[in-house]
């Protein structure tokens, strides 16, 4: 059946043509309040959206089909990742469709400020003719402060660099040869707050970032300073910016963004120099179609090939990738799960070797894998999406090296993992049948695909095991589909892996484990 997206927010109709054209079912549905939306999300597998639309918790535990959330746009604050992450939808955005176009806006919201355009328009068609009432100010030879300096905050820069401004800029991440090939001076905020004639803003809204501009940092600003945030609500106290302009020290402040939007009503409406867009920044009909077009390429691409790009809380898998790493992330999952299924005390760490070919792929995609079908046994809910920070939230080292190929397979996986009383380690392979199969378990040389119900048995290497224990299975009616034996020597550790048709009861595992020869027996399921 089709994939079905339902796109919430009014994205460019490109969106709907890639998704046709593609042969993915699309409803156009905007302007949904969050109980009708939730009524609705479950049918769908994917979900487009720009910054209305909010995907919360409530919405993602009705959203039982979603695998994925398609953001036409860069911020994803209004989609709780921490949440889609746990229920193992994919959150992608659109990193650059509209940066050019959100920076072009910050220059224009800067001018329109300097020389106070929206007010003198205003004037000017009143009949007014106020000429001597709008005094402007140079922006050439003046210092524009960026907070912020990654994709957006650097066009920016560029843009004023081009208007001869001096550009100073505060971001952890901006390296000093960066900012040299910028044409701008990295700068620590505190500087930043006291060189600056203008300041932008172009930092994601995060607990860090919050408030930047507070009542403190407006106290440290030049006299006369501007202020344009063209990012997200939040990044600036709209009440301790509101004084600062009513008490003049603040000159002029341009706002595309609010603590609270839609924004109907805002501390900052109604100053003289301020001048508001209602969250315009990438509204221009190029950007719009670059986002609208990317998104429904990814999600496209995701829902119908297994491909990831651009996802916030999961690693990227080209197209070309998907069908290689397909039979491998599917090994990486039941080698953990056997791994999993086999571990009965806390697990500290997993170390998850890739040797040969599969080296060369997306190993971090086949590490969550691994990861999630280890910890699926004990934790009914994690999945590939979520697994890496589930580990992390219970102390659980993942370890990943990837080596040459070894021995006699062109890939290998090894998923070993440490708990408080051993080290236990499982090696997989794909053959060219696609089909994966173990190969490898504590050092045991075995052959076996994995079925939906098997029987793991770790035994001593003396006679007489295998008649008793194949009677106790016909005895109990259990049909045994393949039966693999392997051992590290003769008359040492020995391992049988027996897949069987439906399930076994405990009773016959409890004989099967009083076999003399038994020293562990357990019933696994893939
Ligand atoms: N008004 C609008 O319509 C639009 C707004 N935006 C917003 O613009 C913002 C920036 O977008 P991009 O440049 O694409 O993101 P980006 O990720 O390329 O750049 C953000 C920069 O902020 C820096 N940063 C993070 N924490 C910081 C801190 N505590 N102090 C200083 N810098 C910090 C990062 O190092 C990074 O370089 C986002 O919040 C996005 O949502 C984006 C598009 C349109
Ligand atoms: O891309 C972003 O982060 C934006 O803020 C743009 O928001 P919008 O898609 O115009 O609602």
């Amino acid at each position: 059946m089709a994939p079905r997206v339902l796109i919430a927010d009014k994205l460019s109709p490109a969106a709907v043509a890639i998704f046709k054209e593609r042969g993915v079912e699309t409803d156009v549905n905007t302007g949904l309040d969050k109980d009708q939306l939730a009524e609705i999300i479950g049918n769908y597998d994917g979900i487009a959206i720009r910054s209305a639309t909010k995907i919360t918790p409530k919405i993602l535990e009705k959203a039982k089909n979603l695998k994925v959330v398609g953001r036409a746009g860069i911020g994803v604050d209004n989609v709780d990742v921490p949440a889609a992450t746990q229920k193992g939808v994919i959150v992608m955005n659109t990193p650059f469709g509209n940066s050019i176009t959100t920076a072009e806006h910050a220059i224009s919201l800067m001018l329109a400020l300097a020389r106070q355009i929206p007010a003198a328009d205003t004037s000017t068609q009143a009949g007014k003719w106020e000429k001597n009432r709008f005094m402007g100010v140079e922006i050439t030879g003046k210092t524009l402060g960026v907070i912020g300096c990654g994709n957006i905050g650097s066009i920016a820069a560029d843009r004023a660099l081009g208007l001869r401004m001096k550009v100073i800029a505060f971001d952890p991440f901006l390296s000093e040869e960066r900012a040299v090939d910028l044409g701008v001076e990295k700068v620590e905020l505190e500087d930043l707050f006291r060189r600056a004639d203008f300041i932008t803003l172009h930092t994601p809204l995060t607990d860090r970032t919050r408030n930047i501009i507070d009542a403190k940092a407006i106290e440290t600003m030049k006299d006369g300073v501007r202020i344009i945030n063209c990012a997200r609500g939040g990044l600036v106290d709209e009440v301790a910016l509101r004084a600062a302009l009513d008490s003049g020290k603040v000159a002029g402040a341009a706002f595309d963004v609010f603590v609270t939007e839609p924004a109907k009503e805002n501390p900052l409406f109604g100053h003289p120099n301020v001048v508001c867009t209602p969250h315009l920044g990438a509204a221009t009909s190029e950007a719009q179609e670059n986002v609208a077009l990317q998104v429904a390429e990814q999600m496209s691409d995701y829902l119908l090939r297994g491909a990831i790009s651009n996802a916030v809380n999961f690693p990227s898998i080209t197209a070309e990738q998907a069908p290689k790493l397909r039979p491998l992330i599917d090994l990486a999952d039941k080698l953990g799960s056997f791994a999993g299924q086999l571990t009965e005390s806390g697990i500290k760490q997993v170390r998850i070797t890739y040797a040969g070919a599969v080296a060369q792929l997306n190993t971090r995609a086949l590490t969550s894998s691994a990861v999630a079908g280890l910890l699926r046994p004990m934790l009914a809910d994690v999945n590939v999406v979520s697994a890496p920070s589930v580990a992390k939230e219970r102390g659980i080292i993942v370890e990943e090296t990837t080596r040459e190929a070894q021995g006699d397979y062109e890939s290998l996986i090894t998923v070993e993992v440490t708990t408080e009383r051993q080290t236990r380690g499982v090696s997989g392979t794909v053959y060219a049948d696609g089909r994966p199969r173990i190969v490898n378990i504590k050092g045991i040389r075995v052959d076996a695909e994995f079925g939906p119900s098997m029987l793991y048995v770790a035994n001593e290497d003396k006679p007489g095991f295998v008649g008793k224990f194949a009677g106790i299975l016909g005895d109990a009616g259990v049909n045994i589909a393949t039966f693999h034996l392997g051992r590290d020597a003769q008359g040492g550790a020995a391992i049988a892996l027996v897949e069987i048709d439906g399930a076994v009861s405990d009773k016959v595992i409890e004989e099967v484990k009083k076999l003399p020869q038994v020293t562990h027996a357990k019933p696994l399921h893939f």
